[in-house]
């Protein structure tokens, strides 16, 4: 029997930035970094939490920055899918590594690399403890992997989507641009939309309102803030409909 704490979620759609996963190296993937976030994954696991992941691709290529450098868009965004593939590859071998099962779908198919995105496949594993990574974004040009991370987060019934960041959540101002922002403990779908604030592109956000999918936005390089999360601590920032923050 588990002993550890009771997880305030069934099942949740994980989504960690590409750009932290750059740790100190200051280009790529820092392995350390990759380590820290097997682990806490384990955990989870552990606690009976079940775990879809996504993991964006900007620490290697955006195909808005490819094509601002001349590139083909379309083009740009294959490349930009493919890289955040190359992160769950990563991220597979961590895994294994701290002995947790894991499975690699994309949406583009990589025959002999990793499995194809299949949904019924992909809630079989995550009902057995197995880590589920959905790579190449949603499989389509000029969309992110935020929007990957809501779609799959609606498709797999996740309890919500918890978004690791840079940042320790959702401020007024971008908080790299003012250091004095205020950072929000709760919002509401709507509030995020008057204020235009930078939780995750529009595409997705209207996604996880329109499907009243909770988001949570964490520091995911802050030691124990996943846990807390995941726990229904007081950690980063909770977004849903106005009626549950009351
Ligand atoms: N109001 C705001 N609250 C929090 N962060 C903000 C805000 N406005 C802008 N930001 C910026 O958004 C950044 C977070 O970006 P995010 O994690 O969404 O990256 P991403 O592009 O989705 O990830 P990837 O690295 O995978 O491409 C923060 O580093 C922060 O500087
Ligand atoms: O559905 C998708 C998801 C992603 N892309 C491309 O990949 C990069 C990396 O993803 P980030 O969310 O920016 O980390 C993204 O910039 C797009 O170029 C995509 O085309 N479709």
């Amino acid at each position: 029997m588990s002993t550890n704490p009771k997880s305030a979620y069934r099942r949740i759609l994980l989504k960690l930035s590409g750009e932290a996963l750059v740790g100190e190296e200051g280009f790529g993937i820092d392995p350390k970094v990759l380590d820290r976030m097997a682990l806490e994954i384990k955990s989870l696991i552990e606690s009976g939490v079940q775990v879809g992941l996504v993991i964006g691709g900007g620490n290697i290529f955006r195909g808005a920055g490819l094509a601002q450098a001349g590139m083909n868009r379309v083009v740009g965004d294959h490349m930009g899918m493919l890289a955040t593939v190359m992160n769950g590859l990563a991220m597979r071998d961590a895994l294994h590594r701290s002995h947790v099962n894991s499975r690699l779908m994309s949406a583009i198919p990589l025959n002999g690399v990793c499995d194809d995105y299949n949904w019924a496949e992909a809630i079989k594993y995550l009902k057995l403890g197995t880590v589920v990574i959905f790579a190449a974004g949603t499989g389509n040009p000029f969309f992110t992997t935020d929007s990957a991370a809501c779609l799959r987060g609606i498709e797999i019934e996740a309890d919500a989507v918890l978004k690791g960041t840079k940042v320790d959540g959702v401020y007024d101002a971008d908080p790299v641009k003012n250091p004095d922002a205020k950072l929000y403990s709760v919002l509401d779908y709507q509030t995020v939309l008057e204020k235009e604030l930078q939780v995750m592109d529009l595409a997705a956000f209207t996604l996880a309102r329109d499907h009243s999918l909770p988001i949570r936005v964490f520091n995911m390089n802050k030691p124990g803030a996943l846990s807390r999360v995941v726990l229904g601590g007081d950690e980063g920032t909770t977004i849903t409909h106005a009626e549950e923050n009351i």
